[in-house]
């Protein structure tokens, strides 16, 4: 598999998930289970809470491997990573459910939501109605809709999907060009910008991702610095330059105690 096109790889397996999903549960079924699931928690809600106290707004990730860096951590508890994470200070959490790139599970959701009380999104790679149902039927409180695997008008389509069913959504963008895509589809209230510094396509990382956006941003549109960060002086430099919100895995996950280590990180 050549890493150029890794996103094109997930997405052509996402839909034989798809289908995977459609033959399992009907419509119906999926909407019935999403009904039943525990209230949505609040997403943006808990990360607003933070900022309004001064602090930074961190959503704390639970990966246990990625295309790019292959197996992070070696001992994975979901529940105990939770409780690190909420005794660390998080506000949120991010739980990674994509099973044949990230070794994630529908289940670690469900297991580290239970364990604590913070809100989680589901990370995974949304192309479909069904798959957003789907997130709320685990317990889902926000979804990741990743800019540059959805037209326009799909991320609408998506996000109103979204709201109908009570999750926030993270819109997750790496450069301008994306930027004006979302933009243009008009989304109204419940949703962050999330700008990966990752690049999806080729992996290269650096925060100057966020830093080179910041100034084309709309004032008052919330965002959030993905990946990559890494020390106290990451998020130091984030928050001089006005960014308060942040999304953090690896440099986490490779700690042993990742709730002692994201306390330090927003010290
Ligand atoms: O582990 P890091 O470098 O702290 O990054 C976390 C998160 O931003 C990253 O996992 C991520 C950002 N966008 C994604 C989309 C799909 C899968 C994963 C991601």
């Amino acid at each position: 598999m050549s890493k150029a096109d890794i996103l094109d790889t997930i997405l052509e397996r996402k839909r034989v998930e798809i289908d995977l999903l459609a033959r399992r549960y009907t419509r119906g079924e999926l909407e019935t289970l999403a009904r039943a699931a525990p209230a949505p928690r609040g997403f943006i809600r808990a990360l607003q809470a933070r900022l309004a106290a001064g602090g930074a707004g961190v959503i704390a990730e639970i990966k246990r491997a990625s295309p790019s860096k292959g197996l992070i951590r070696e001992d994975f508890d979901p529940a105990w990573l939770a409780r690190q994470y909420e005794s660390g200070g998080a506000a949120c959490l991010s739980v990674l459910t994509d099973e044949k790139f990230f070794q994630g599970h529908n289940a670690f959701l469900v297991q580290a939501r239970a364990a604590c009380s913070l809100p989680a999104i589901r990370k995974d790679f949304l192309i479909d109605e069904t798959q957003i149902i789907e997130a709320r039927a685990i317990g889902a409180d926000a979804v990741l809709l990743i800019a540059a695997a959805l037209e326009p008008a799909r991320l609408k389509a998506l996000y109103d999907c979204a709201r109908h069913w009570q999750l926030d959504v993270l819109v997750e963008i790496h450069d301008g060009e994306e930027l004006e895509q979302v933009l243009s589809a008009g989304l109204g209230e419940g949703w962050l910008l999330g700008i990966n510094n990752r690049n999806l396509r080729t992996f290269a990382t650096s925060l100057d991702a966020t830093l080179d956006l910041l100034p084309r941003l709309p004032a008052q549109l919330p965002v959030v610095t993905e990946s990559g960060i890494g020390s106290a002086a990451d998020v130091a430099h984030m928050r001089a330059h006005g960014v308060q919100m942040f999304l953090v895995g690896e440099s986490l996950m490779r700690q042993e105690r990742p709730g002692a280590a994201l306390r330090a990180l927003i010290a």
